[in-house]
């Protein structure tokens, strides 16, 4: 999931300099973005629960089993019938989801700029049910404060000599192949470098060691 919200923030210039532009007025540039500010920043949010809608890189779910026959909507489903969920189906349904194939996080957002949470928990890709992933909020939280660090800190452009119609691997889960990314600092690493991040300040790279890096990510096919 990591790898395709930078892929996005590469692609999509326009939702990057946005995102900056919503935590460098909310967080400013004094500190970094922290849990507490998850709610004052919904735009992130919007691009986060847009990229698991667009990518859905856990198309299906894991596979479970009826244990007695099950009617669903009329349909009679067999005793020891395998089933799963088509998430990627639910996440691209344009019955839902208006131009379904646009990647464009203000769907989101409603007239005063509030996340809508109806259409947010429409997004399935932590699966439904009694067996649905354990690990949401947790993942959630996670791809906050590593999107909303990353923009703040940092700024990402897509190599432009490389196609943007992206190849990924489809399996148990949807992965990129390989794609590169350039990434600059924009600013110094002095919120990086404070004693309060794990490692030694000798461990660990200084504004003067990173100008800019260029990155490859994905897998190999
Ligand atoms: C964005 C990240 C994640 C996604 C998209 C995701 C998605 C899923 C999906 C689709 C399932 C299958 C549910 C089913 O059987 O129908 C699942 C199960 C599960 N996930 Fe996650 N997961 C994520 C992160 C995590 C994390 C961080 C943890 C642990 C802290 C976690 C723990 C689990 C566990 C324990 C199950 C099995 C639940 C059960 O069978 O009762 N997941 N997850």
């Amino acid at each position: 999931m990591y790898v395709h919200t930078l892929i996005l923030n590469g692609r999509y210039p326009k939702v990057q300099a946005k995102m900056q532009e919503e935590v460098d007025r909310i967080v400013g540039r004094d500190r970094l973005p922290c849990a507490e500010d998850q709610p004052r920043l919904p735009y992130i949010m919007a691009f986060l629960y847009e990229s698991m809608r667009f990518s859905s890189f856990v198309p299906v779910t894991i596979p479970h089993a009826t244990t007695t026959n099950t009617f669903i909507m009329g349909y009679l489903i067999p005793k020891d019938t395998v089933v799963f969920i088509n998430q990627w189906s639910v996440n691209h349904d344009p019955a839902k989801w208006s131009n379904p194939e646009d990647f464009d996080p203000t769907r989101f957002l409603d007239e005063n700029g509030f996340i809508n949470k109806d259409l947010t928990s429409s997004v399935m890709i932590f699966s439904m049910g009694k067996r649905r992933c354990i690990g949401e909020e947790l993942s959630k939280m996670q791809l906050f404060l590593f999107t909303s660090i990353l923009v703040h800190q940092c700024h990402f452009t897509a190599n432009p000599n490389e196609d943007p119609k992206m190849d990924f691997i489809y399996g148990l889960t949807i992965k990129p192949k390989p794609f590169t990314l350039n990434v600059t600092l924009r600013d110094t690493m002095d919120l990086l470098d404070k004693p309060t991040l794990q490692g030694t300040r000798a461990e660990r790279k200084t504004s003067q060691d990173i100008i800019q890096y260029s990155l490859t990510l994905g897998e190999p096919g």
